[in-house]
């Protein structure tokens, strides 16, 4: 079914910006012999070796979560969730022209673009959606039992790098006080609804504060997700998931393995941002919306799509889905470690691919 759908050839096109799991996976074999010669000697020596000396990492393609969805789950389960595949998405042009069935059920995990690269190492899955699209609440629902991922959240992160006495608290004093009388609580920290009245909109002024703040606060956010990437490979996590409102608009999915958008539709995102946020009129509501790249451009960019309009447990199966799917394969990492001659030709392969696809993404965008 997953075959004639063009699911398999989608493959060619998530092989991209891995630039940080190559310096992870190359940093592994330079600093973890220890680890690798815990596999048989005769094999994982030349293994190590070959990667060192060639300055190539031993590549994790996994081109099968969709297989292993398929041999945990019946075709019946399966089927909604290859409906949604988005055709124009498919290298296959067969499968493309063929007619896409309609989605049946208002909460479903759309994976596309399956095979998101897991690596020796660590794989980064970049969380994403529109503003009260539901993020929070599946980073949560990742980072509980029975396996627990660590999250590294981008809204937390931004309010901690902004405190009074930071750099980025003093830049913006200097630049908003001017123009945001109410800018300071009493206690000095920042008026967060205030300098939000400033910067969201479509308004030219709002456009160009809005770009000021980034451009504040923005380096600073990226410099703790490096951190807390690098510390979450120290403690040998399998994967990280960044949590970030803003991942395809600041570039940041170029460095994820796997990117994950948090959707629904747009009259549900409203009604959940009014209710978690009292304060906002209907007008600023929509400007924040506003502010973002459009969930449809999102929906274009990511690997795996979660729809979330529906219970919350809806949300709960279609992210223990995505676990599952993502999940690495035991069998290809030891494969590659074993077999330099397989790890390299993947590596090579991966190389080309990935290059290919980037055309491909250009030229769509
Ligand atoms: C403007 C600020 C003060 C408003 O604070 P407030 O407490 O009302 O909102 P909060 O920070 O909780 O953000 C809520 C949501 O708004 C959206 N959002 C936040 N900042 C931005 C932005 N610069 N552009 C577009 N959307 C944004 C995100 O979806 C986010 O999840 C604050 O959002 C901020 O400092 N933004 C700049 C930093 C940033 O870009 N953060 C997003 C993660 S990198
Ligand atoms: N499936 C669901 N059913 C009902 N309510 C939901 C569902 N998913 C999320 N919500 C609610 O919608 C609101 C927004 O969700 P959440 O805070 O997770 O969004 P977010 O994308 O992280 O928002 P932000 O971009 O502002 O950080 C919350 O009040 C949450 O409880």
């Amino acid at each position: 079914m997953l075959a004639e759908r063009g699911i398999h050839r989608s493959q060619k096109q998530c092989h991209r910006g891995q630039l940080v799991g190559i310096t992870l996976d190359v940093s592994a074999a330079l600093l973890c012999p220890v680890k690798h010669s815990k596999l048989t000697h005769m094999h994982t020596r030349p293994a190590v070796l070959t990667s060192l000396a060639m300055g190539i990492r031993l590549s994790h393609t996994y081109p099968t979560p969709a297989k292993r969805a398929h041999e945990l789950l019946s075709d019946d389960t399966l089927r909604p969730l290859f409906n949604a595949v988005d055709p124009s998405s498919c290298l296959n042009a067969s499968a493309a022209a063929t007619p896409q069935p309609q989605l049946t059920s208002p909460s479903q995990t759309n994976l596309k673009r399956y095979n998101y690269n897991t690596r020796v190492t660590m794989l980064i899955i970049g969380l994403t959606g529109g503003i009260a699209t539901g993020k929070s609440t599946v980073s949560s629902l990742l980072s509980s039992p029975p396996n627990p991922l660590p999250i590294l959240d981008a809204d937390v992160i931004a309010r901690e790098v902004v405190l009074p006495g930071t750099p980025a608290y003093r830049a913006i004093v200097s630049h908003f006080s001017p123009t945001v009388p109410d800018l300071l609580e009493d206690d000095g920290t920042l008026n967060r609804a205030a300098l939000g009245r400033a910067v969201f909109g479509e308004s030219e002024d709002a456009k160009r504060e809005r770009k000021v703040l980034n451009g504040i606060t923005h380096p600073a956010v990226k410099r703790a997700l490096v951190w807390g990437v690098l510390k979450a490979w120290v403690r040998g996590e399998w994967a990280v998931v960044l949590d970030v409102p803003l991942l395809f608009e600041g570039g940041l999915d170029k460095f994820c393995g796997a990117t994950v958008l948090v959707a629904c539709d747009l009259k549900i995102q409203k009604e959940r941002l009014l209710q978690r946020n009292p304060h906002l009129s209907e007008e600023e509501a929509d400007q924040r919306i506003a502010s973002q790249l459009s969930l449809e451009d999102k929906r274009r960019r990511a690997n795996i799509v979660i729809e979330n309009d529906g219970s919350l447990e809806d949300l709960e199966r279609s992210v223990r889905g995505v676990v599952e799917a993502l999940k690495p394969w035991g069998l290809v990492t030891l494969m590659e470690w074993l077999i330099p001659g397989f790890g390299l030709w993947m590596a090579g392969k991966e190389w080309l691919m990935r290059n290919y696809w980037r055309g491909e993404r250009k030229a769509k965008l």
